[in-house]
């Protein structure tokens, strides 16, 4: 009798929205739920979420997702956790409340204590030590502004009474119902405390921001069991009652940070693969196996995962806007109805017709690592029109990647025979074609683009015995579009060196001194 397929529940929880989705023992998704949630900016460049809020969303998704598959809690036999990465939640043991907002990647209120560390002289510390760049991106300065800004937050945490985690960390301790507080290496190497090269907490760093241990969570490998999350019978977070079989106690047994997840959802288990994440922002990630690269050009030396789930070292560069910028066009100029529109729209133009938008909106990430850039639409001539802009929206989020694809190339000396691409915006095909042309390289898009998703649901699934290895999971993805390039040097050239230009422009832009004094 052939046995009942197995099923893994992976919860996705992104910048702007929490999925739940559930796959089958074959990879084919099941089911899916997604609730939005509100993004708070309290001041100009400070990004929020409400964590309870953020729980609160994750939670409906599991249950819709049970609910529209008509699937019970004891039919599931493992939960991947992948979240959005170095956001930072502070809470009450006791309570199980946030102190304040969870504080999000994208905000840049802890520049002025990332300039103090620099003044410190600590840049070369942290890069060797943590693989970071000194920037208020990662999770230790915000932890540092939290504990100083929250009324009785430092007394709270002396006494502690106070713990710190990343948003899986808070899923993990909501789904346990407070027994377990725990993280990832992949996730733990994007807060800034973490050293990597001993795979502990960094004593140096946490004494520079001064933020004491007992908040931090303990560090686990990505696919191990965490603890068990308790779904009961008809809902979430039934901890108390007595479960005396398994009904309804679900093991989390896959966690990492989105990015680490996709790069092995995508199966770039082995040194010298790499994937690119087009959502919110984009983030190019290779792995580097056992060794760990030291970047000549302004990336990021990060923790991933190897084929048999081991520690591996990958490079990332991070660009902030990605889709984002096409959020923007949506949202703030209105010049779209939806990102599927820009399709439409740039499609109607064979060029931006010397136009570059460089969304240096909250600063520029790798290689450029500016704070101070800000957006720019140069070239504007009277012929430029909104096909033309919508256009450069999109091939801005393609020379980023690119000047992301070739830092790391030189750094990684590898030189990329394809690029993977997964994420909401790869469905964008005039987008894939240009990255195809301007980076000169084949942009492979699978079928499934749920990728992060998928890595976690692999993590999990091969930490309780679905899966027997990576081999058996490259059986089951399938080959999806290849893009290969179709432009001229000469003109790939010409482009490029445009954009340089343009990004020039935008740097050093939003510097205090310099602002004219508000009225
Ligand atoms: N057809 C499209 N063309 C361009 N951008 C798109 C398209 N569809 C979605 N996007 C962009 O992709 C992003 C959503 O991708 P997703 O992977 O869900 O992001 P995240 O996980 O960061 O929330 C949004 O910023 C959106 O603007
Ligand atoms: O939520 P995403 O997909 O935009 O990913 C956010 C990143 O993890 C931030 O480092």
């Amino acid at each position: 009798m052939p046995s009942s397929p197995q099923y893994v529940i992976a919860l996705d929880q992104g910048t702007t929205s929490s999925r739940a989705i559930i796959f089958d023992d074959r990879a084919q998704i099941q089911g899916c739920a997604q609730r939005e949630f509100a993004q708070i900016y309290p001041q100009t460049g400070w990004v929020e979420h409400d964590a309870m809020e953020i729980w609160a969303s994750q939670r409906a998704t599991l249950t819709e997702v049970l609910a529209k598959t008509g699937m019970s809690p004891t039919d599931i036999s493992a939960i991947g956790i992948t979240n959005q990465r170095e956001t930072t939640v502070i809470w009450n043991k006791h309570t199980g409340r946030p102190i304040y907002n969870a504080i999000v990647w994208q905000c840049r209120r802890t520049a002025e204590i990332c300039e103090q560390l620099t003044a410190d002289g600590l840049s070369d510390y942290v890069q060797e030590q943590t693989g970071l760049v000194i920037d208020a991106y990662f999770s230790g300065t915000k932890i540092k502004w939290l504990l100083d800004n929250v009324e009785g937050a430092r007394e709270q945490a002396e006494r502690g009474e106070l713990l710190f985690g990343t948003i899986d960390t808070w899923l993990i301790w909501k789904l346990t119902e407070g027994r377990v507080h725990a993280t990832d290496y992949t996730n733990a190497s994007r807060t800034m405390l973490f050293n990597i090269n001993t795979l502990t907490w960094d004593d140096k760093l946490l004494k520079a921001l001064a933020i004491p241990r007992s908040l931090l969570p303990e560090v686990k490998a990505s696919g191990e069991i965490f603890g068990y999350a308790y779904l009961g019978g008809s809902g979430i977070g039934l901890a108390d009652k007595e479960i005396s079989n398994n009904g309804g106690k679900v093991a989390i047994a896959g966690v990492a940070g989105d990015q680490q997840a996709a790069l092995f959802g995508q199966l770039c288990v082995n040194k010298g693969m790499a994937k690119n994440t087009y959502g919110t922002g984009c983030f190019l990630l290779m792995n580097t196996g056992l060794q760990k690269v030291r970047s000549q050009f302004g990336l990021l030396t990060t923790l991933a995962i190897g084929a048999q789930g081991e520690v591996n070292y990958a490079l990332e560069g991070s660009v902030f806007m990605g889709g984002a910028i096409i959020q923007w066009l949506r949202d703030e100029l209105g010049l779209i109805r939806s990102a599927e529109d820009t399709e439409y729209f740039a499609g109607k133009v064979s060029h931006t017709n010397g136009v570059y938008l460089v969304p240096a909106f909250v600063g520029l990430g790798a290689p450029y690592w500016d704070p101070y850039a800000r957006g720019t639409l140069m070239g504007l001539s009277r012929g430029a029109n909104r096909n033309h802009i919508i256009r450069a929206a999109l091939e801005a989020i393609a020379y980023q990647s690119q000047d992301v694809l070739h830092a790391m190339q030189q750094d990684a000396g590898i030189a990329l025979s394809a690029l993977k691409v997964d994420g909401g915006a790869v469905a964008n095909d005039i987008l894939m074609q240009f990255q195809a042309d301007i980076s000169d390289i084949d942009v492979v898009r699978p079928t499934l683009l749920e990728t992060t998703a998928l890595g976690a649901a692999f993590l999990a699934g091969l930490a309780v015995g679905i899966w027997q290895n990576t081999e058996q999971l490259s059986q089951m993805l399938i080959q999806g579009q290849r893009f290969t390039p179709a432009m001229r040097q000469s003109q790939r050239e010409t482009l490029y060196q445009g954009w340089k230009k343009a990004v020039t422009r935008s740097q050093h832009w939003e510097n205090t001194a310099d602002r004219p004094e508000e009225t």
